[in-house]
């Protein structure tokens, strides 16, 4: 495994196991990390894993899981077991669940980061209260970023526009994995809570998950640089 220090995590939303290790190929393992999220694992299974890892590279498996403790901790287990650098749960799953997630990595002694999904940046405040959540994506985020960080999770998902509050509350070292990375020359579309790469940096965040502006770009790797030169 390469000694990482990029904060880049590059989402290979493919529809295919050929089209995402097209990217992969052009892609440096030195020079950014890769996530695998449900369109690409439910298409290709673990053959993905194997194929990133064989290339070099650490890959966050960006599979939420959400479900009863006792299934999310053995789900976790089998990603760990899969060698994946970073696997993350929906921290609405509650207290009970990252618990048990936590505890069985911590009991195989896996390094795998574990973090969990705060507010999705897709989601604005309209979309929070009809769900039946009356309160703004800061707030909620806070909340389960505290719930978070209290059963031991190594970090959290949130926008990078929660990252600096998260930072004051939980220090640098608690991770802020921040999707909804919009550069200036790419579209918003269905994201919701955006900051361009800088912003995100500024803010905080230790990671920038950046995946349409990226991998829809006419020239992916001219896009990559740009993005680069920014931070
Ligand atoms: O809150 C979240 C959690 C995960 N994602 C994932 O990140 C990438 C973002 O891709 P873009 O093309 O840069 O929008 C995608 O794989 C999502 O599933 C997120 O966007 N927001």
């Amino acid at each position: 495994m390469p000694s990482q220090t990029s904060p880049l995590i590059i989402a290979l939303d493919y529809s295919s196991l050929d089209a995402a290790l097209c990217m992969a190929d052009q892609l440096d393992p030195a020079r950014c990390r890769l996530k695998v999220g449900k369109e690409l694992f439910t298409r290709s299974g673990p053959a993905v894993l194997e194929a990133l890892h064989g290339r070099g590279f650490e890959v966050f498996l960006d599979l939420k899981f959400h479900d009863i403790p006792n299934t999310v901790a053995g789900a976790v287990q089998a990603a760990a077991e899969q060698g994946v650098w970073m696997v993350n749960v929906h921290a609405s799953g509650g207290r009970r669940m990252m618990l048990a997630a936590r505890e069985r990595l911590d009991a195989q002694r896996f390094k795998t980061q574990l973090i969990a999904v705060t507010v999705l940046t897709s989601l604005e405040r309209q979309d929070l209260a009809e769900v039946g959540l009356d309160t703004t994506p800061e707030s909620q985020v806070e909340r389960l970023a505290q719930l978070a960080q209290q059963t031991g999770l190594d970090g959290v998902v949130c926008s990078a526009q929660e990252a600096s509050r998260l930072e004051d509350l939980y220090g640098k070292a608690f991770l802020k994995v921040t999707p909804g990375i919009r550069p200036s020359f790419a579209r918003q579309a269905d994201q919701r809570r955006i900051l361009t790469p800088a912003q995100a940096l500024a803010a905080g965040s230790t990671h920038l998950v950046i995946g349409r502006p990226v991998t829809e770009a006419t020239d992916p790797m001219a896009a990559l640089e740009a993005i680069e030169r920014e931070l």
